[in-house]
C-alpha cells in the first residue's frame, strides 16, 4: 500500500528536492501541496517543478478536508511550519518537519498533543546522516571536552539563527558538559555579539555567506590540544534519505520525536 503524502513549500530549496524524491519513491504517493501562491493549480503548472497532476493548496484546512493523507511533509517557515504540523496531527495526519526555528515550547506542545492524540510525528533540525553522527560525536566528546564553540555556516537566504543544527547539537552536548562558562571571566565585547550566542556558557556563531549550504564545526580546546568536529552538507540531496527514512517510521510511530538520532 501506497504512503500518501502531502508537502508544504514545494517550490522552496528543500522541498522541491523533497517532491523528486516523494515522486521517486515507489512506495509514496504525492497526494497534494501546499503553496500559497499557487491555489486551485497543479503541480505541472508551477514552472520548474515536475509535469505531475498533483492539486495544490494554499489553506491546510481545506487541503485536509478535500485529500485523504498519511504523512504530511513540512519545508516552510518557523511561523506556518508550527501551525501546519500542529493541524496535520489534529487531522490524524502524521508530521515530518524538516522547517526549523520552533521554540522549545511549541516543541513541548507538538508533542503533548500527540500524545493525545497518539500520532507519529518527526521533528528533525537536520535530516542528513553525517550531520547526525557530528552532534552525536560532539556529545561524546564533551564528556573530556568541556570547553566547546560550535560555528555553523549557511546560505545567506537562511531566516533563522541559529541553525536548528546548532541548537540541537548545543542540547545534546549539555547531555554531558560539565556545566561552565567559557572565556575569560572578564572578557568584555568591544563589538556587540562578538563572542557569539551563548547556550549555558557555550558559544555558537552564525556565518550567512552567498555560495555556501549548510556547514558545522564543533570546536573543543583544552589545555595543549583542540578537537574539531565537522560536517558539510554541499546539496540538498545530502537530506533527502533522512526524510525518506523518517517518511517510513512516523507511520509506526504514535508520539513525537525530536531528532534523527533517535530513529536511525
Ligand atoms: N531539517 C533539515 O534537514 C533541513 C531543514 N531546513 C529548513 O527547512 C526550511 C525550508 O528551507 P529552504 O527550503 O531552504 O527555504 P526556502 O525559502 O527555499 O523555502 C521555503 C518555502 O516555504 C514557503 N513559504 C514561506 N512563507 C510561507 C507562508 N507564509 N505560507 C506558506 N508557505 C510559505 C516559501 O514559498 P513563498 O515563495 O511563497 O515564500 C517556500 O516555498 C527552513 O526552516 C530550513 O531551516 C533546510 C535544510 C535542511
Ligand atoms: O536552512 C538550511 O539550509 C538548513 N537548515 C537546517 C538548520 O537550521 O539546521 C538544517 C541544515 O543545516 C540546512
Amino acid at each position: 500500500m501506497a504512503i500518501n503524502i502531502i508537502l508544504a513549500g514545494p517550490r522552496g530549496r528543500m522541498g522541491s528536492e523533497a517532491v523528486n524524491m516523494v515522486l521517486n519513491e515507489p512506495d509514496f504517493k504525492l497526494v497534494a501541496c501546499i503553496d500559497r501562491k499557487h491555489d486551485g493549480e497543479q503541480l505541472t503548472d508551477i514552472q520548474g517543478l515536475p509535469n505531475k497532476d498533483v492539486p495544490i493548496f494554499k489553506e491546510i484546512e481545506e487541503c485536509f478536508q478535500q485529500v485523504n493523507a498519511d504523512v504530511f511533509i513540512d519545508l516552510t517557515i518557523p511561523e506556518v511550519g508550527y501551525y501546519h504540523t500542529k493541524t496535520a496531527m489534529e487531522n490524524n495526519i502524521r508530521p515530518v518537519v524538516g522547517t526549523t526555528g520552533f521554540t522549545d515550547e511549541q516543541i513541548v506542545e507538538l508533542s503533548q498533543l500527540a500524545q493525545t492524540k497518539k500520532t507519529g510525528c518527526i521533528i528533525a533540525p537536520n535530516f542528513a546522516v553525517g550531520a547526525v553522527l557530528m552532534m552525536k560525536f560532539s556529545e561524546m566528546a564533551a564528556k573530556y571536552f568541556s570547553d566547546v564553540e560550535i560555528i555553523e555556516k549557511h546560505h545567506d537566504r537562511k531566516l533563522d539563527a541559529p541553525s536548528g543544527t546548532a541548537k540541537k547539537t548545543a542540547e545534546l552536548i549539555r547531555n554531558t558538559r560539565e556545566a561552565k562558562k567559557q572565556g575569560h571571566p572578564d572578557e568584555t565585547e568591544t563589538i556587540r555579539g562578538a563572542r557569539g550566542a551563548e547556550l549555558d556558557g557555550m558559544r555558537i556563531h552564525s556565518v550567512r555567506l552567498p555560495g555556501l549550504v549548510a556547514h558545522q564545526e564543533v570546536l573543543f580546546g583544552s589545555s595543549g590540544q583542540t578537537l574539531s568536529i565537522k560536517h558539510d552538507s554541499l546539496n540538498r540531496e545530502s537530506f533527502m534519505e533522512g526524510i525518506k527514512l523518517s517518511v517510513y517510521k512516523v507511520m509506526e510511530m504514535d508520539e513525537l520525536t525530536y531528532g534523527l538520532e533517535n530513529i536511525l
